[in-house]
Parts: C-alpha cells; sequence; structure tokens
C-alpha cells in the first residue's frame, strides 16, 4: 500500500496544511534566491528526471532548483528505457530506487505515477499526467499568495478545456477554500469523478464549483481567469475537430470587460497566442501574471522537494 504522503502524485493526497506550508516554503526559498542565498539540503542526493512528454519550464526549473538545493539531477532516456516495453515497470522502479533520491515523472497515464510510487521505495513527483499537473497547481497558489494576499473567497475561471491543469486547479481551490469555475464547450467538462471527489469539501466550506458554456456568465465574479491550451500534449489529432468548439473560449480585451476590473489572467504556458489567448492580455503585465508563475514553477518545485526528500544530513537515518 503507498504511503500517499512519501510521494506527489495528486496534489488531492496533500492536505490544505501541507499545501499552505508548500507554499510558505516556496516564498521563502524564492527571497533566498533573490538574496543570491542557496541552501546546500541535498548536497550529494540524486533525482531522476523522467519525461515521456515535452517541456521547457517542468524540466528547467527542476534540475535548476535542484543544482541551486546542492543535488544533482540525472536526466533519464524514456525510448532507452522502454518503461513496460524493454523492462518491467516493477524492474526500473526497483532498480532506480537503489540509486537516485527520488524521481521527477512526467508521462501520459496517472496510473504509471502511481505504480512507480507502488514499487519503488523513493518520492515519486508527478510533473504533469494525462489527468493532473500537481505542480503548476503549486505555483499557481504561491502566484495568488503573492499577489492577490490570500485565498480565502476568491474565484478561478479557468476558461478552456476540463482538461489536466483545471483538475488540479479544482482541487486546489477546494482545499484552499477558493471557488472554482469551468467555462468550457459542451463535451469538454472536467470528470465526473473528480468533481465528485471535491464536492464535499466545496461543501464543508461554502464554495461553489460552476460550469458555464458561455465565458461571458462565467467571467462576471472571478478573480482570476486561468487559460491554458486546447488541445493537451498527446491529444494533437483532436485539434481540427476541437479548434471551432473553442473559438469562443478565448481570453481577449472583449472578454475582459465583461470580467471584474480587479480581476487578473494567468495561463500555465506554453501559450498559443491567437488562439485560446490574445497578444493585449499576454503582453500586459498590469494582468497577466503568467510569467510570474512561470517563475515560480522554480521555487514550488524546490519546495515540493523540500517537503518530500530527507535532509542529506538524515540519509542513513531513516
Ligand atoms: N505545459 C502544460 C501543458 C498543459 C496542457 N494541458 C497539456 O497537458 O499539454
Ligand atoms: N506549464 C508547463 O508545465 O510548462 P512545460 O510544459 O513547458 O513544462
Amino acid at each position: 500500500m503507498t504511503d500517499k504522503n512519501k510521494h506527489l502524485l495528486r496534489l488531492a493526497d496533500w492536505s490544505e496544511e501541507r499545501i499552505l506550508d508548500t507554499v510558505e516554503i516556496a516564498i521563502r526559498l524564492k527571497k533566498e534566491v533573490h538574496n543570491g542565498q542557496f541552501s546546500d539540503r541535498f548536497h550529494g542526493q540524486n533525482i531522476g528526471m523522467f519525461f515521456e512528454k515535452p517541456s521547457l519550464r517542468t524540466i528547467t526549473t527542476f534540475q535548476v532548483g535542484i543544482h541551486q538545493l546542492g543535488g544533482s539531477a540525472v536526466l533519464l532516456a524514456p525510448d532507452s528505457i522502454g518503461l513496460g516495453k524493454r523492462e518491467s515497470i516493477h524492474d526500473v522502479a526497483t532498480c532506480l530506487s537503489r540509486w537516485v533520491n527520488a524521481l521527477v515523472v512526467r508521462c501520459f497515464k496517472q496510473e504509471l505515477v502511481e505504480k512507480l510510487a507502488e514499487y519503488g521505495s523513493i518520492p515519486i513527483i508527478n510533473a504533469l499526467t494525462d489527468d493532473s499537473h500537481p505542480c503548476q497547481a503549486f505555483a499557481f497558489a504561491q502566484t495568488i499568495r503573492e499577489q492577490l494576499g490570500d485565498f480565502s473567497g476568491k474565484t478561478v475561471a479557468f476558461i478552456g478545456d476540463g482538461n489536466n491543469v483545471a483538475n488540479s486547479f479544482l482541487v486546489l481551490c477546494a482545499k484552499l477554500g477558493m471557488n472554482f469555475t469551468l467555462a468550457c464547450p459542451q463535451g469538454y467538462e472536467q470528470p465526473e469523478a473528480v468533481i465528485r471527489e471535491m464536492e464535499p469539501l466545496l461543501k464543508k466550506r461554502g464554495r461553489q464549483y460552476r460550469v458555464f458554456h458561455d465565458p461571458k456568465e462565467a467571467v462576471k465574479d472571478a478573480d482570476i481567469l486561468y487559460s491554458d491550451v486546447w488541445v493537451s500534449m498527446g491529444q494533437e489529432g483532436e485539434k481540427a475537430a476541437k479548434q471551432s468548439h473553442f473559438l469562443p473560449f478565448q481570453i481577449n480585451d472583449e472578454l475582459l470587460r465583461f470580467a471584474p476590473s480587479h480581476c487578473k489572467v494567468s495561463h500555465c504556458l506554453p501559450a498559443h497566442r491567437g488562439e485560446e489567448i490574445t497578444d493585449s492580455v499576454m503582453d500586459n503585465p498590469k494582468i497577466n501574471m503568467a510569467f510570474e508563475e512561470a517563475e515560480n514553477r522554480l521555487h514550488a518545485h524546490k519546495a515540493v522537494l523540500w517537503q518530500l526528500m530527507t535532509p542529506t544530513a538524515d540519509l542513513g537515518k531513516v
């Protein structure tokens, strides 16, 4: 039986207290980086990076963050490893657990991160699957904390596909007492299971989960609008079929006129400018927080590792 607290497999596995603590660690580590201070908490430790899907931000910030904490990032090659084909997931997880101190994984199936955690003995960090993107949620939470002060009662309106990022943000909102709104074309809602799992928590805290098919309705009471690509990695074949449905779900100056004047915008990036978001919004630093959130990926990932990794001085005691 996997101890979910030893990993970051899904944000839903972590308590509100632990999420908030991680955000505060990230804010502290950000200050330290800006002051040129670097802890060597992971001196001598090696962290594997297994990425089946492309990445700029996640792969770069994990590596930079690991180096800043005194550790080494080891880039693994999925094609060479042939996970599940050349060698079983069990045997790969068992071998890696004898060489590296943690494993950061970006893959298609959520089941893979769960199995690596089950079979191995090192922390597994979900760096995006088809179902979820908890690391992005941590950077988003840090950005909200820094730019808007607190979480309670804020409303996040996710404009676009009910995808992996939307799923982790719904969980984030439920855990931290925010409202979550999805504006999507009919048929592109989030999986029922994610909604069902979070509904009791939202209800307990007096927060709302809403779905709109008219983005203008969805943004009316939003504090933050969020955007992501309409076609996620691995779904490229659906692009032609999706495009026309999603055209009304662009974040642009016109849509912003229906949102409160204080409303901010963010995007997990990469942005497809002219599709889900316009240049005019992307290039407006008064409202666009996406690049700050991109910087926060660095600090948030370090904070996640801080929570999960055994400090170097304690190695051998466990
Ligand atoms: N860089 C994050 C990309 C998120 C997107 N939903 C995807 O899965 O491709
Ligand atoms: N937002 C995000 O995960 O970026 P990358 O896909 O570039 O890592």
